[in-house]
């Protein structure tokens, strides 16, 4: 699904972010992408995104070139793609139906396919019943549960998520990466990037570590050793 070959990127001030990276990741992987600060796990989620451009080597997205991409198919891109955030990115003013529903409607979707939609959405992620509230009036693991439902509303076939528990204390992580999971289990591929070594370890999933922008290690059932 995603395949990068030699990719690197270097930012304008000469930072080296990601260096010389090979990785494939297939539909239905569940990937933990993991490193100490500042080893390029973000920078690596922005260019699958395509957010950022690569300096050089190939990215490919379902055997599409993503560097090579038309804005229309750019769209088409982003529309298989579910991204959540360390921060959330709530719209405030927004209730936690109008966020979720909002990721549909800069799709074009119809009035009736978001009255379907955002009700199953919100009831996968266990938030029925607070359709109507703002998100300053949730916690953050309800906020981060509207984050993933506005991921999911979409039907995308690739989560992206950057440090989506940073925010969080240890059991609202664990209930996030269980509901990781399950959206894993009905098919959809899952990409987390984090420094959370202690959930990286009891999940057993494949993790790729990277430092100082390479790739370390690349281990199905995978484990990230504490200050690693
Ligand atoms: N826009 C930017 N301009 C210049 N340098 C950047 C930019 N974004 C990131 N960097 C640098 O690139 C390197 C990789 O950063 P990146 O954010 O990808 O790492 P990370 O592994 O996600 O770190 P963290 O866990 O702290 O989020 C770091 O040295 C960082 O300072």
């Amino acid at each position: 699904m995603i395949h990068l070959f030699n990719v690197s990127k270097v930012y304008p001030n000469g930072t080296v972010a990601v260096f010389d990276i090979n990785l494939r990741i297939n539909k239905g992987e569940f990937v933990f992408l993991v490193g100490p600060s500042g080893a390029g796990k973000s920078t690596l989620t922005r260019l699958i995104f395509r957010e950022q451009l690569p300096t050089s080597g190939q990215i490919y997205f379902r055997e599409r070139n993503v560097l090579r991409l038309r804005q229309r198919e750019l769209l088409a891109l982003r529309r298989q793609i579910g991204m959540v955030f360390q921060d959330f990115r709530l719209l405030p003013r927004k209730t936690v139906f109008e966020n979720v529903a909002f990721a549909l409607e800069v799709l074009g979707r119809s009035r009736r396919v978001i009255r379907e939609q955002v009700p199953l959405a919100l009831a996968q992620v266990g938030l029925t019943g607070k359709e109507d509230a703002f998100p300053a009036e949730l916690s953050g693991g309800e906020q981060q549960r509207v984050g993933v439902a506005r991921a999911i509303v979409k039907k995308p076939l690739l989560i992206l998520a950057d440090e989506p528990t940073g925010n969080l204390d240890p059991d609202t992580s664990w209930e996030l990466m269980e509901l990781f999971e399950r959206v894993n289990r009905d098919g959809t591929t899952v990409v987390i990037a984090t420094h959370a070594w202690d959930i990286v370890n009891r999940m057993r999933k494949r993790v790729v570590a990277l430092e100082n922008g390479r790739l370390v290690r690349d281990e199905e059932q995978g484990s990230y050793s504490h200050g690693a």
